[in-house]
């Protein structure tokens, strides 16, 4: 047998599609995942799966797992459900956070060119990121860049991105080289795009905030004295745009939303905030919230709707939510930078 004929048997034996030499690289972008639809038995599905992870709720199973059948499923989904039902994009017949990441991937891929295959997949529920690897594997990926669109590493959330990945790595005889992003909390680009976006949303507004509250989704207090450096991270992102923005004379302060269950989370509450400043004549705010990579649940329904009330409620008068990166240009300008390191 002639070199170069043996040469393609062994490309050819060393799996579908996969080639020896040519080295082809993706990039897969990840973020936390959303229901199938706002119905309740596909919301119901989607919080199972995501309040069954260890990485979400520490406690045993045997205590845990009753609960969430007995308790929590039942009651929560058909309300959950009724809250995506009133962000859900009609027209596009998706939920805002898939809508998003999907244009971010697009887009990423457009600035990119053929180099590199672009990709997302959720953590929960579909597309997986199962089905993601093993479909860029077969393709003859055999490297794959991870990018968890959590600026703040917790283990609540970018640790479980990556126990998934290595989970479906261990079903795998030839396994992709796994590349990953770290956390960008304090990254250059991501606190440029912040600033950019606030700035081009004040243009926007009739009137002049007394406060810019940065809220960020809160954890329990406990995992943080476990050693999760979430919330350093936070106040690293919150003290960096804070000095980015000290011409505009702001006055920026942060707090914490989405609490879930009867344990102490991490503080101040933005509910509570609120409702603090607009009793003590704060009564034009502004919210931002830098740690959601896209517009979602806890964005549009949560900070746009529930807590809009609370301020108005308490006193407040002005009130505007400036919507996240989402698939502005700056962010995917800010991934790509962040990759290519
Ligand atoms: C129960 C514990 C939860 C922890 C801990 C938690 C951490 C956490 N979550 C996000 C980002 C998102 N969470 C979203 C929805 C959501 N979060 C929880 C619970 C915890 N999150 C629940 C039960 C839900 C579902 C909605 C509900 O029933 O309240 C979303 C929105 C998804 C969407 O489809 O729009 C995001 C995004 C972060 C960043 C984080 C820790 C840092
Ligand atoms: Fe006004
Ligand atoms: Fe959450």
């Amino acid at each position: 047998m002639h070199n170069t004929d043996r040469m393609d048997e062994i490309k050819k034996m060393s799996n579908k599609g996969k080639t020896i030499s040519n080295a082809k690289k993706a990039i897969l972008l990840i973020n936390l995942g959303t229901p199938d639809s706002y119905q309740v038995k596909d919301v119901r599905k989607y919080l199972k799966e995501f309040l069954s992870d260890r990485r979400v709720i520490e406690a045993s199973s045997f205590i845990w797992q009753p609960i969430l059948r007995l308790f929590i499923l039942p009651f929560r989904s058909p309300k959950t459900a009724k809250l995506y039902e009133s962000i859900w994009f009609q027209d596009k017949q998706l939920s805002p956070l898939m809508y998003y990441t999907q244009a971010q991937a697009r887009k990423l891929a457009d600035k990119l060119g053929n180099e590199v295959i672009v990709d997302f997949a959720m953590r929960y529920g579909e597309p997986s990121i199962k089905a993601k690897i093993e479909a860029l594997s077969v393709q003859g990926v055999t490297e794959i860049t991870i990018v968890p669109l959590y600026p703040q590493y917790s283990a609540t959330t970018t640790a479980s991105v990556y126990d998934e990945v290595f989970r479906v790595l261990q079903t795998m005889r030839y396994q992709p080289n796994i590349v990953g992003v770290a956390p960008y909390y304090q990254h250059p680009a991501y606190i440029k795009a912040l600033k950019q976006s606030v700035l081009s949303y004040l243009e926007t507004i009739d009137f002049t905030p007394d406060v810019l509250l940065l809220s960020f989704h809160g954890i329990p207090l406990e995992c943080v004295q476990k050693g999760d450096p979430y919330q350093a991270h936070c106040l690293q992102t919150f003290e960096l745009l804070k000095s980015a923005l000290s011409e505009t004379k702001l006055d920026i302060q942060v707090s914490f939303q989405s609490r879930f269950g009867p344990k102490e989370w991490l503080k101040p509450y933005t509910t509570e905030v609120l409702a603090n400043l607009a009793k003590k004549g704060k009564k034009n705010v502004l919210v931002m919230a830098p740690g959601f990579a896209a517009d979602c649940l806890e964005t549009l329904e949560e900070l746009k709707e529930t807590e809009r009330e609370t301020f108005l409620n308490a006193g407040g008068q002005h009130y505007a939510v400036i919507p996240c990166l989402n698939d502005r240009d700056e962010h995917i300008e800010m991934l790509k930078t962040i990759i290519g390191e």
